[in-house]
């Protein structure tokens, strides 16, 4: 099965929708086909799902495609002793994960990833969309300060015409960031390009790679405005 989409100037994407394993992979687009999130989704994108439900979703695709992009996390061998005898198991090692949720919406990601890897650190991006402009205003920005030393996962159920993202990949960049993943649910074409085209070294990761924006900004066929539902605010 092909898990992979690659719009117009995104240059590469992966098979099977797992993690990339070479670092020097270019600009890429992994969408995570896997049944149970696929299955989660169509939930998700229903109008009549209520807050409580919708919130359940977000937190176990996130988990779910957090799965997928720690793929290529670097494990270490450690000597472990069981009831019967001594063996070789390994653990997770190298750099310290991150997570960077973009407020709102972003938070809803972050707890189910956490139950993966609960020793990760939470940043935070504050930014929300202009109504008119859509273009990107931010509020808020606190990470580790230690940034350089760390890999990082930013946050975002949404990548519609992208400038959220790669505006919080940009400020990631400026705190000392070098590895940086963008986990997300539904993607748009044109989002996925703008943040290809900024920041080719940031694969993305999606549930879905939707059909296009309406003229307000939304992603169609969508899930609605995912702060809205998450947390029962309009
Ligand atoms: O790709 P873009 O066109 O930048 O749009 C995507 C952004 O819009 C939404 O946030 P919103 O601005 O609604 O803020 P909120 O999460 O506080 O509701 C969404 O959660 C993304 O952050
Ligand atoms: O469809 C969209 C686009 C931006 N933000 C959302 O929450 N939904
Ligand atoms: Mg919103």
């Amino acid at each position: 099965m092909d898990t992979t989409s690659t719009p117009d100037a995104v240059a590469q994407g992966h098979a099977h929708g797992s993690a990339p394993t070479n670092a020097d992979t270019p600009a890429s687009l992994v969408v995570v086909r896997h049944p149970l999130v696929q299955h989660k989704l169509a939930l998700l994108r229903d109008r009549r799902t209520p807050t409580k439900i919708f919130k359940e979703l977000v937190d176990e695709i996130a988990m779910l495609m957090a799965y997928e992009a720690t793929a290529d996390l670097a494990l270490a061998e450690v000597s472990v002793e069981t009831p019967l005898e001594r063996t070789v198991g390994h653990e997770v090692s190298g750099k310290k994960l991150t997570l960077v949720p973009i407020l709102r919406a972003g938070l809803g990601m972050v707890e189910g990833i956490l139950r993966l890897v609960p020793a990760a650190r939470v940043g935070h991006i504050g930014l929300y969309r202009d109504h008119d402009t859509l273009e990107p205003v931010d509020y808020y920005f606190k990470v580790p300060g230690d940034a350089a030393e760390r890999d990082f996962f930013v946050l975002d159920p949404m990548l519609a015409t992208g400038g959220s993202a790669a505006s919080a990949v940009t400020s990631l960049k400026r705190a000392g960031a070098t590895r940086i993943k963008f986990l997300c649910l539904v993607a748009a074409p044109v989002g996925v390009r703008r943040l290809a085209e900024a920041h080719p070294d940031v694969t993305i990761y999606c549930a879905s790679l939707d059909r296009e924006l309406n003229p307000q900004g939304y992603i169609l066929p969508g899930l609605g405005d995912a702060g809205d539902r998450l947390f029962g605010t309009r």
